[in-house]
C-alpha cells in the first residue's frame, strides 16, 4: 500500500443560492435554496514514501479541500482516504502525530508568545523528546535562518519570518508526511530560495514525503519531480513533469546573432514545415537588425537544419536555444489549450 492513498475521493459543499442585492438576503431569509458544489469529485491519488508532488490547478479547483481530508481536517463526502495506513478524519490524533501542515495563508504559532516558546509548546503536544527538540530547533534555525527572531512574537514578524517559523513548526516532530499549502506566497525572492532549500533538504536528510500546492510555478520546477494537476475537482494529469514538458513543449526557438544581416530570411526556409521567422521589428525576441529568431516545432525538424541553412548565407556570432517553461505549459492547461484527453493519455489523468 501507498503512503497515501485515495480511491474516487469526494467533497460536497452546500453553497446557499441567494439573489443579488439586499432583496435577496432578505428574500433567502425566507425561501432558502441551496446547491451542491462538488469542490472534490472523485480522485483516484497514489503518494509512495520520499515522494514530492506538486499538486496544481487554477483557482477554485479542490486542491485546499483534498489537502484538508488529507490532513483530518474535513471529512469526505464520498470514496476511501488512507494516509500511512489511518483514516485521517476517523484517527486524528493517530493522523496529527504523522503530519505536518504549512498553510501560507495562516499560522499554527500562538500569536503573542515569543516563537521559541510556541516551538516549546509545540514540543509537548507532540511529546517530541527533549533531545530530539533541541537537535531539530539547532539545525532548523540555521538552516532557515530564524536566529535573529525567534525571541519575537509571532504578531511582530514579517511575513517571511513567519513563514520560516510556520515550517519549523510543521516539521518540529518530524512528521513522514508534510502538506504545504502556497508555502511562498508573497515572500521575496531569498526567503524563498531559502525555503525551497529547506524542503529539500528535508526531503533528502529525513526522507519526508511533500505534498505541495503552490500558484508558483518556479517552486515545482526546483521542488518537484511529479506533477498532478487538477481541474474542477478532477485529476486531469498525473505524472513526471519531464513527460509533461517532452510532450507539451514541442516548439523551441533559436535566436541567433548574424554578422550581417540577411535579407528575406525566410526563403532559406522552404520546405521545412511550421517554421516561424521573426526578425527586427516583429517582436521583442528580435532587437536588432543582425538578430533573427527561428521557431520551429522540434518533432519536425531540428536546431542543426536551421542552424546550416543560415549559415549557408551568413555568418552566426552567438546563439541561444529556448524551450517553453513549465509555467507557460501550465497556463495552457489552464486556458483551456491543451486538452484533458491528451493529457490524461500522456500521463496517468484520469479525466
Ligand atoms: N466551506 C466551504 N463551503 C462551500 N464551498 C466551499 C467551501 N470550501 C471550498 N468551497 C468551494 O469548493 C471549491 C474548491 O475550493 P478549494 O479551496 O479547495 O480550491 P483551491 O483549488 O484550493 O483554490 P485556490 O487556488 O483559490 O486556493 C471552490 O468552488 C470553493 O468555493
Amino acid at each position: 500500500m501507498s503512503l497515501i492513498e485515495t480511491k474516487g475521493l469526494q467533497k460536497v459543499f452546500r453553497q446557499a443560492v441567494k439573489d443579488p442585492g439586499l432583496a435577496g438576503a432578505v428574500k433567502h431569509l425566507f425561501t432558502q435554496r441551496y446547491r451542491d458544489k462538488y469542490a472534490v469529485e472523485g480522485i483516484d491519488l497514489k503518494i509512495e514514501e520520499g515522494e514530492t508532488v506538486a499538486y496544481v490547478g487554477p483557482n477554485g479547483a479542490g486542491k485546499s479541500t483534498t489537502i484538508k481530508m488529507l490532513s483530518g481536517v474535513l471529512v469526505p463526502s464520498g470514496g476511501e482516504i488512507i494516509v500511512d495506513g489511518r483514516v485521517p478524519y476517523k484517527q486524528r490524533m493517530e493522523n496529527a502525530q504523522r503530519i505536518g501542515a504549512v498553510f501560507g495563508q495562516r499560522t499554527q504559532l500562538w500569536w503573542d508568545i515569543p516563537v521559541r516558546e510556541s516551538l516549546s509548546l509545540l514540543r509537548d503536544i507532540y511529546q517530541v523528546p527533549t533531545d530530539r527538540f533541541k537537535k531539530n530547533l539547532d539545525v532548523f534555525t540555521e538552516l532557515l535562518g530564524m536566529d535573529s527572531f525567534l525571541h519575537l512574537s509571532a504578531r511582530k514578524l514579517s511575513l517571511g519570518q513567519r513563514m520560516r517559523a510556520d515550517l519549523a513548526a510543521a516539521l518540529l516532530h518530524d512528521p513522514k508526511i508534510v502538506y504545504l499549502d502556497e508555502p511562498t506566497i508573497g515572500l521575496d525572492v531569498a526567503v524563498k530560495h531559502r525555503i525551497r532549500d529547506f524542503i529539500k533538504e528535508m526531503n533528502r536528510s529525513k526522507g519526508t514525503t511533500m505534498l505541495l500546492t503552490t500558484h508558483d510555478l518556479g517552486d515545482i520546477e526546483d521542488l518537484c519531480e511529479r506533477l498532478v494537476i487538477i481541474d474542477q475537482g478532477r485529476i486531469i494529469y498525473d505524472g513526471k513533469l519531464q513527460e509533461v514538458k517532452d510532450e507539451f513543449a514541442r516548439e523551441r526557438t533559436i535566436h541567433m546573432q548574424l554578422s550581417s544581416p540577411i535579407p528575406d530570411a525566410e526563403e532559406l526556409f522552404r520546405g521545412l514545415p511550421e517554421i516561424q521567422v521573426k526578425r527586427s521589428g516583429d517582436s521583442l525576441e528580435a532587437s536588432s537588425d543582425t538578430d533573427l529568431s527561428i521557431r520551429f516545432d522540434r518533432f519536425r525538424c531540428t536546431a542543426s537544419d536551421i542552424v546550416k541553412r543560415v549559415m549557408s548565407r551568413g555568418e552566426v556570432v552567438d546563439f541561444r536555444i529556448d524551450e517553453p517553461s513549465i509555467e507557460e505549459i501550465i497556463r495552457r492547461v489552464y486556458d483551456g489549450k491543451l486538452d484533458s484527453a491528451a493529457l490524461s493519455a500522456a500521463g496517468k489523468g484520469s479525466a
